[in-house]
């Protein structure tokens, strides 16, 4: 219950029953022909309540920051997942979404232990495909100690509501999204046919194609979205205006916390 009254010239505003600090949440509506003033929050006296528990504490603080919306793409290569994603931070923009690459800390790492060129390894072309079989393998290394070790490093410090991530490729990519951000993960596969995959470059590549890295969502996945992303396929605008509006609806969210 809200009761208002006045207090030497001040509006005081009562929430009652007195929640903790960290559990209240107040919404205050000025009429738009009002003139702007300052809103100050005093916690009055009022019946102590317990401290909260500093486990609570921590994962209130997290969800503070954590996004409202984590968008998990696969498919594969040559699909057209870098494309799609920029689309749609293009449409969104950068305050509200960021494009998250597993592959980002892998490739800085790698490039940097053997003197590589990591532009080109985060780039489209030719170079990255020299290397990729290698750094599967070097990737894999580091996923069977931790699977969720290169999650971990491309999420860390994300701000933004909605998060995207590129290029999920395994089973224990998703899980780790879906065990960390329950609430939020949705899966997005992006399919084209094999014949556009090759107008853009791809070719198969024994041990490449046919591994986990390209096959691991291949099956056992209920994808929430699938875009097709080829010249016959409904417009991109069409296909991606349902991601829009839920990675929308999400960012009012966070705007309305
Ligand atoms: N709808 C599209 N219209 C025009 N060009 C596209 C489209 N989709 C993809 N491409 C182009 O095809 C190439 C491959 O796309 P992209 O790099 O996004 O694929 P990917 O799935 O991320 O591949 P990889 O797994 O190799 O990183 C790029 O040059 C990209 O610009
Ligand atoms: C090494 C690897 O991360 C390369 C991915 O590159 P890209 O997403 O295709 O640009 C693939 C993998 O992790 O299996």
């Amino acid at each position: 219950m809200v009761r208002s009254g006045s207090d030497d010239g001040h509006v005081v505003l009562r929430v009652e029953p007195v929640l903790s600090r960290f559990q209240q949440n107040l919404l205050v509506h000025l009429a738009p022909e009002s003139k702007s003033f300052p809103v100050r929050f005093r916690f009055l006296s009022g019946p102590r309540t317990e401290p909260i528990a500093p486990q609570v504490d921590r994962q209130m603080e997290n969800r503070a920051s954590g996004p409202e919306l984590v968008l998990v793409f696969s498919g594969k290569r040559k699909s057209g997942k870098d494309y799609i994603t920029d689309v749609i931070q293009d449409r969104l923009g950068p305050e509200v979404c960021a494009v998250l690459r597993l592959s980002g800390p892998l490739k800085q790492q790698y490039a940097q232990e053997r003197g590589l060129d990591l532009n080109q390894l985060l780039g489209s072309g030719p170079y990255k495909e020299r290397y990729r079989a290698d750094m599967i393998r070097w990737g894999e290394d580091r996923r069977n100690c931790d699977p969720g070790f290169f999650c971990r490093l491309a999420t860390r410090g994300a701000q933004q509501p909605v998060w995207v991530v590129s290029d999920a490729r395994r089973q224990s990519d998703l899980q780790w999204f879906r065990s960390e951000f329950p609430r939020q993960t949705r899966s997005v596969r992006v399919q084209c046919s094999e014949e556009t995959r090759r107008q853009r470059g791809w070719s198969f590549t024994p041990g490449v194609d046919d591994a986990e890295s390209e096959c691991g969502l291949d099956r056992g996945v209920e994808f929430d979205w699938t875009i097709r992303n080829e010249a016959d396929a409904p417009s991109l605008d069409q296909q991606l205006q349902p991601i829009l509006t839920a990675a929308q609806d999400a960012a009012v969210l966070r705007h309305d916390q």
